[in-house]
């Protein structure tokens, strides 16, 4: 079992909890059983080798996988009990390699939104550090650091609580990662809570609060 508890004295109650949580197909562990509480305002960095469950737990703390064992609770309440497009409003995932849709930045940022007010997408434009210059740019056009800001910024429009980043600067540059860095803990000091997949010793040196550390998956489950 894999826990990482912040200090109870000086954070506040954990916004996401995972209990035991695990997950197998046929036969094979994908998610060896972990428990770990995800707070606000904190930024908590999962390590552990390549197919060690990293993206699979990611998928569980915002209800796109169900755990085969265990319950992940967001504010005390059982994931499956809730609807599933308030989960996903309330915990977002960036995906480790998020996809562009056809169309300007701003049209990204709008996508889905009820009422994508033009204050709305530059509140979250500014949040993950993207100049408000490039909200008319051609989404097809940016560099990988840009979309990476870009994802950042999506989820953000719907006002998250929590924010579920899966290897955040995977394949970009020392400059484009220290902006994601920078940007990630400014979210955490806003009161967000974090939670980072990442193979990055640097990223997770400068951010983490605390580190939850998977052991290799893949196992059988017997
Ligand atoms: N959709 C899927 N169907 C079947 N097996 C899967 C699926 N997604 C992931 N797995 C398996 O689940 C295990 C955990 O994968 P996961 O991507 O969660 O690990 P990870 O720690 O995020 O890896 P990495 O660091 O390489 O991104 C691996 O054995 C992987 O092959």
């Amino acid at each position: 079992m894999t826990t990482a508890d912040a200090d109870a004295t000086t954070s506040p109650g954990p916004v996401v909890v995972a209990e035991a949580v695990a997950v197998r197909q046929g036969g094979r562990e994908l998610l060896r059983e972990v428990t770990l509480d995800v707070r606000r305002g904190r930024v908590l960095v999962l390590r552990g080798p390549s197919g060690a469950g990293k993206s699979t737990l990611l998928r569980c703390l915002n209800g796109l996988v169900w755990p085969d064992a265990g319950v992940v609770r967001l504010d005390g309440a059982d994931l499956r009990s809730l609807p599933a497009p308030a989960v996903r409003r309330r915990v977002a995932l960036v995906s480790q390699t998020p996809v562009m849709l056809p169309g300007t930045v701003a049209d990204n940022l709008a996508y889905g939104l009820a009422s994508p007010g033009p204050d709305r997408l530059t509140r979250a434009a500014a949040a993950a550090a993207l100049p408000s210059a490039l909200l008319d740019r051609d989404a097809a056009e940016l560099s990988g650091g840009e979309r990476a800001r870009v994802a950042i910024a999506r989820a953000l429009t719907r006002d998250p609580e929590v924010l579920l980043l899966d290897e955040p600067t995977a394949a970009l540059d020392a400059d484009a990662a220290a902006t994601i860095t920078t940007t990630v803990r400014a979210l955490a000091d806003t009161g967000l809570a974090v939670v980072v997949a990442t193979h990055d010793d640097t990223l997770a040196a400068a951010i983490a609060d605390e580190v939850a550390t998977l052991p290799t998956g893949g196992r059988g489950a017997g």
